[in-house]
């Protein structure tokens, strides 16, 4: 595990951009895994920048979304299809075909979630995977006590989550309660890992996902055990951090 910790939510946004550009650059093909929320949006930014400097292309790439909410379709401006085509993909050269993000919509969520699994495997698995994280330590929509084990399928969201999430929509009574998500076996699959937090309300969060005991009860602990994973935090979420112990344990 490493931990970039900087100084705040801009300086974050570049390192982490910086780091897909790597990838990308290493790899013009990578398969791109990519996650919703406040917390990329500056990321996005960058990138789209770095994108327009010439420095990176996007036709090659094939990107999965960690998750989506059940009920919205993708031109619904509060699923996460459209925030990705709104804040991202519109701005770039990326291949539209090549963009997955699970069907919020699919009558059959087990199949949707069995073939989002198949698609994965068969473009060869993710080679980055971009994760937020929950004030309640949640990775994409698994919440506290899923099952390491899962695979991308239906969850139901907690209630901090819907509470958390719906300052996004008109009321709070507007936020889906299922959604559809990769699970934490899907993630920890992923060839290398890179989780983005800012802000002192993910402070705790942080902490536990750091040194908490590995639990379902935290399912960001379970990254501890991920060979290849770097944490890019600001100064606020890495606030409960020992700044000078990380530095001997990870840097
Ligand atoms: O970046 P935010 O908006 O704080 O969200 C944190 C996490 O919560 C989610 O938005 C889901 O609730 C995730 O997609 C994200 O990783």
């Amino acid at each position: 595990m490493r931990i970039i910790c900087v100084d705040d939510y801009d300086q974050m946004s570049k390192k982490a951009a910086n780091i897909v550009a790597s990838q990308m650059i290493l790899k013009p093909n990578s398969v791109l895994g990519f996650a919703t929320g406040s917390t990329p949006l500056g990321m996005y930014k960058q990138l789209i920048k770095t994108y327009e400097d010439g420095h990176i292309d996007f036709e090659e790439v094939t990107t999965f979304n960690l998750d989506e909410y059940c009920g919205l379709s993708k031109k619904n401006d509060k699923s996460y299809y459209y925030y990705m085509y709104e804040n991202f993909f519109r701005y770039v050269n990326i291949d539209m075909k090549k963009v997955n993000i699970p069907n919020g919509m699919a009558k059959d969520i087990n199949k949707e979630s069995l073939a989002y699994e198949r698609k994965i495997r068969s473009c060869g698995g993710i080679d980055l995977q971009v994760l937020g994280i929950g004030r309640n330590g949640h990775i994409g929509f698994n919440e506290p006590d899923i099952k390491f084990e899962a695979l991308t399928h239906m969850v139901k969201l907690d209630e901090q989550t819907i509470q958390d999430n719906s300052r996004f929509f008109d009321s709070i009574k507007d936020v889906p309660t299922k959604a559809i998500s990769m699970g934490i076996k899907t993630i920890m699959h992923a060839k290398k890992i890179m989780l983005l937090a800012s802000g002192k309300e993910k402070a705790e969060a942080i902490y536990g996902a750091i040194y908490r005991k590995i639990t379902p009860e935290l399912p960001a602990s379970v990254l501890q055990l991920h060979p290849d994973v770097v944490f890019v935090v600001d100064k606020e979420a890495a606030s409960k951090l020992d700044l000078e112990k990380l530095k001997e344990e990870y840097l």
